[in-house]
């Protein structure tokens, strides 16, 4: 008795979405009946709380998109305006009339018959109702993949096909899942290379299987840009692509360098676009670039670039400026006991992105990988793509791949390029990308990122290049002028952008904020020190945001005043070290590199 009444309870839990219209008709009855009884009154409660429903519905705010996203589509929406009125009339009814009264009870199981059949027929609901048969009769498909004893003990359906959580008898392993795959996707019926095994949690026997229906990645993805009202931070993981399940590709490039690699036209430069605009929508973040090409790919950006260099002698200039960049702020941070720079929008993380690595000088290298050994904890990062980042293509005695934290491969024409730009064993764990077809699919190793899924950057077309430009250009950057005339090789090409100083008075000065040229103005100042209205100028600030800060230095004796009105920093400069005496670890040719062990800025005592 007790168990059949146990099952039945069970069955109207267990299929409670397929039973919802016959709830939502007992529960407007119901409601009904009791606000007769107790409060006839109102029944202009659900009247109200209908035009609400409407209204809401109308608006649609964020967070209701968010919980329902089904709402983005217009059929749903219109089923919820008839169906909250008819709900409303309902209830308001039977609380005037009584939930028996006359026809109600015949009328209101009609109407929630209307809205049922939707309600059933609907995609997803279709699409549910189909994995949980496949959940059920689980234990047979395993059975015929050799999996036999496995069971599904959970699974969802995503927007391109669904996923389960599969458990294993003990003695089988999460290996065996994986040879298992094809006999898989056999015993499910569905297409070559849809079925993916995925570890999850530290139990050996346990997998989740994830069936790819629709493919996300058949056609390419648009760009998505960020919404304006959204204020975006590089502190914040930044989205580039969809991964082969349809999740985004969020990646952190908060203090990282990046490396991008990949064969001729495998859309490392369309993944670098994507990744300098979704840098370019964070407010505190400032970009140099390095484009060998003659400035041609760079061009669009010219906007939101600050220093742009076209030839070996600017880039060398502008590497050596983002050397010095990095040492400033290394003493500055030093200074004041910190260890890490924390980008805000006067105080940016700085990235210098560099297309084609291989083309830059044997200095040039030099410099950047001086930059890739020290930059990270200062947030002076490198953005760069290349084709074989070789030994021989990075620069000898470079230990640059090795500082790369987050790596993009593309598709690349032989197997070990894998190892080269993703570093040494990734093949053999099972990181191949040689069968990729279409650009802009790649896989991607950051922090997080440790097992190998198949990801495609967004497509970003020129028009949608010039528009974020546009939308995010910086007032401190490469004007338009400038970069045709670097272009065309006129007047100004040997333009190369802003470093702070002096001659960046009015605009946030340099790329290290009014903090930094303050304390760079006194720690370079003559013994007798120099004037606030100095101080002013480096700044671009006020005589009271100086004063305090100065006040604030003599508290905490990094500041001193030696004559009326004079300030200088009480310590003197340190002499940098050229960057050409950086050594470090040598990987061989060819050979991809140990990873680093350590934060490379640590060595810095940053
Ligand atoms: N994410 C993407 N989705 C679809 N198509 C893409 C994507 N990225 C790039 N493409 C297309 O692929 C082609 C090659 O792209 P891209 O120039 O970025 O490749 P590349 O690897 O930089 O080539 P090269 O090494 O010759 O400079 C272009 O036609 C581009 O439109």
């Amino acid at each position: 008795m007790f168990w059949v009444l146990g099952m039945g309870l069970g069955s109207f839990y267990r299929y409670r979405s397929e039973l919802a219209p016959a709830y939502w008709w007992l529960g407007a009855l119901l409601t009904g009946a009791w606000l007769h009884a107790s409060h006839p009154g109102w029944w202009p409660v659900p009247v109200v709380a209908a035009g609400v429903a409407l209204g809401v519905l109308a608006w649609r705010p964020g967070w209701l998109m968010r919980r329902w996203p089904l709402l983005a589509r217009w059929r749903v929406r219109l089923w919820a305006a008839g169906f909250a009125p008819a709900v409303a009339a309902t209830v308001a009814l039977a609380a005037v009339y009584g939930p028996s009264a006359g026809d109600l009870p015949t009328y209101s199981a009609l109407a929630g018959l209307v809205f049922a059949v939707p309600w059933w027929w609907r995609e997803d609901r279709r699409r549910l109702t189909r994995v949980r048969l496949i959940r059920e009769r689980f234990a047979d498909t395993a059975e015929q993949a050799g999996l036999g004893g496995a069971r599904m003990v959970s699974a969802q359906i995503g927007k391109w096909g669904w996923s389960g959580r599969v458990k294993m008898r003990r003695g089988q392993h999460y290996a065996d899942a994986v040879s298992a795959v094809p006999a898989l996707e056999s015993a499910l019926g569905s297409r070559v290379g849809s079925v993916r095994v995925e570890q999850v949690a530290d139990d050996a026997a346990e997998f989740l299987l994830r069936l790819v229906e629709t493919d996300p990645h058949a056609a390419p993805i648009p760009w998505e840009p960020r919404t304006a009202t959204a204020k975006a931070s590089i502190t914040d993981p930044v989205t580039v692509g969809i991964f082969e399940d349809g999740a985004p590709v969020t990646v952190s490039f908060l203090r990282r360098h990046v490396l991008i690699g990949g064969a001729t036209d495998s859309g490392k430069s369309g993944l670098l676009n994507v990744i300098l605009a979704r840098i370019a929508e964070c407010g505190d973040t400032a970009v140099w670039g390095i484009d060998l090409k003659k400035g041609m790919e760079l061009a669009p950006w010219s906007n939101v670039l600050q220093r742009l260099a076209t030839d070996n002698e600017s880039a060398e200039a502008l590497l050596q400026a983002g050397v010095d960049e990095l040492e400033k702020r290394a003493e500055f941070l030093t200074m004041r006991g910190r260890r890490e720079w924390y980008p805000k929008f006067d105080e940016p993380q700085l990235f210098i992105m560099i297309d084609e690595y291989a083309e830059l000088s044997r200095k040039g290298q030099k410099l950047a990988d001086s930059i890739a050994r020290r930059g990270r904890a200062v947030a002076v990062c490198l953005l760069i793509a290349t084709q074989r980042p070789t030994q021989k293509a990075m620069g000898e005695g470079s230990a640059l791949r090795g500082q790369m934290n987050v790596r993009f491969c593309l598709r690349v024409n032989e197997a070990p390029d894998v190892d080269l730009i993703l570093g040494a064993g990734k093949l053999r764990a099972g990181w191949d990308t040689t069968g990729f077809d279409g650009p802009g699919k790649f896989l991607v190793s950051a922090a997080g990122m440790e097992t190998p899924r198949r990801g495609r950057a967004y497509l970003i077309t020129d028009a949608d290049v010039t528009e974020t430009a546009i939308t995010h250009s910086r007032h401190d950057s490469v004007t338009m002028r400038q970069a045709a005339e670097i272009i065309t090789g006129g007047a100004d090409s040997g333009f190369d952008g802003r470093s702070g100083g002096p001659e960046a008075i009015g605009t946030p000065p340099g790329v290290s904020g009014p903090e930094m040229a303050l304390w760079s103005a006194l720690r370079d100042a003559p013994p007798e020190g120099v004037p606030v209205g100095s101080l002013q100028a480096a700044t671009g600030r006020g005589r009271r945001w100086v004063y305090k800060r100065l006040e604030t230095g003599r508290a905490d004796g990094t500041v001193t005043s030696p004559s009326y009105g004079r300030w200088r920093a009480t310590m003197t400069r340190q002499q940098p070290a050229p960057a050409e005496l950086d050594t470090g670890p040598v990987d061989q040719e060819g050979a991809p590199p140990a990873e680093p062990t350590q934060d490379p800025a640590g060595d810095h005592g940053l």
